[in-house]
């Protein structure tokens, strides 16, 4: 198993959403971690091969997907952002139907979807219709639709938006669960989705790629760049419009400020280990989102 990325760029009118980006994957989860707009919705439908890129290629076991896409879309799974559900359907047929759709077996249909329904929990709710189930149940039965057929490649785009915390953490143990023979490549703006779960980080911005690293790796980076202070009002409000704060506690003696910056921004200040937000923030220059 092996998807390679070669110098990908893609272009819309004359906005250029994805830049020169490459990339070898080899199975494991893949955290894509970016702001809105980075390009990782483009990337994804590029290698899902439903949007042709302007420039570059896609390499599925060393095979470009302009030619040899069948290869690919067989063992794909996919569960796209805006992924919208049936309401005619219950759960259960709609797994169903998909499953016919994606040319399993009849007699194979009713293991796999029964088997899919435990997976992600939702056996109980299998016959309720789709517009009846919550934000997390629709992205449970989302994730059970993309891996019906056991895919070997599975991208996930933002699955956690919209979720309550309790579903969040529900869905992560999931994707959890699903890593240890296939590429998984996971898509969020919010670097704690994948903190847990990803054993490699890549950090877009506009098109690019600032980073390809491991959590550890990230964190070195961050290593001796992030600092924290406790400080009265006056320079807590001064500290703050200079210097980048990435954690603010008002207490009973001062504001608790945790900073990144790359040298001391005060004499009280004293060198803290990051966490991982603030090391992604330290590689994009962006405040870090926290769920
Ligand atoms: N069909 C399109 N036509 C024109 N511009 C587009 C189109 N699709 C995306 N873009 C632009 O390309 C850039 C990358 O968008 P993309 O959706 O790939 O990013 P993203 O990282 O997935 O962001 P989000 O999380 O908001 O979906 C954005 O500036 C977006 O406005």
């Amino acid at each position: 198993m092996d998807l390679t990325i070669d110098r990908l760029s893609k272009r819309y009118g004359q906005h250029w959403a994805l830049r020169e980006l490459s990339l070898r994957c080899v199975p494991g989860m893949l955290g894509l971690v970016g702001p809105n707009g980075a390009g990782k919705t483009s990337l994804m439908r590029i290698i899902a091969t439903l949007l042709e890129p302007t420039e570059g290629s896609i390499l599925w076991n060393g095979q470009d997907t302009r030619t040899h896409g069948q290869k690919l879309r067989r063992v794909l799974g996919y569960l796209p952002q805006d992924f919208g559900v049936y309401p005619e359907f219950t759960g259960r047929q709609f797994l169903r139907y998909l499953a016919a759709m994606k040319g399993l077996p009849n007699v194979l249909i009713k293991r796999r979807v029964d088997e899919m329904l435990e997976m992600v929990n939702l056996e109980r709710e299998a016959d309720r219709k789709l517009p009846t189930y919550s934000g997390g149940m629709k992205q449970r039965i989302g994730i059970a639709q993309a891996l019906l057929n056991d895919p070997e490649l599975l991208l996930v785009d933002e699955p956690t938006a919209g979720l309550d915390p309790a579903e969040r953490v529900r869905f992560r143990t999931l994707l959890a669960g699903l890593t240890s023979s296939r590429i998984v490549l996971l898509s969020t703006h919010i670097i704690s989705d994948v903190e847990a779960v990803a054993n490699r980080f890549l950090i877009m911005q506009e098109g690019r790629m600032l980073a390809d690293t491991t959590s550890e790796g990230l964190m070195a980076r961050a290593a001796g760049s992030v600092w924290s202070i406790t400080a009265d009002q006056r320079t807590a409000l001064h500290l703050q419009t200079t210097y980048q704060v990435s954690g603010m506690v008002n207490q009973m003696n001062g504001v608790a400020l945790r900073i990144v910056s790359a040298v001391r921004p005060h004499e009280a200040a004293v060198a803290v280990d990051p966490t991982l937000e603030e090391a992604y923030l330290l590689v994009t220059g962006r405040q870090a989102v926290r769920v």
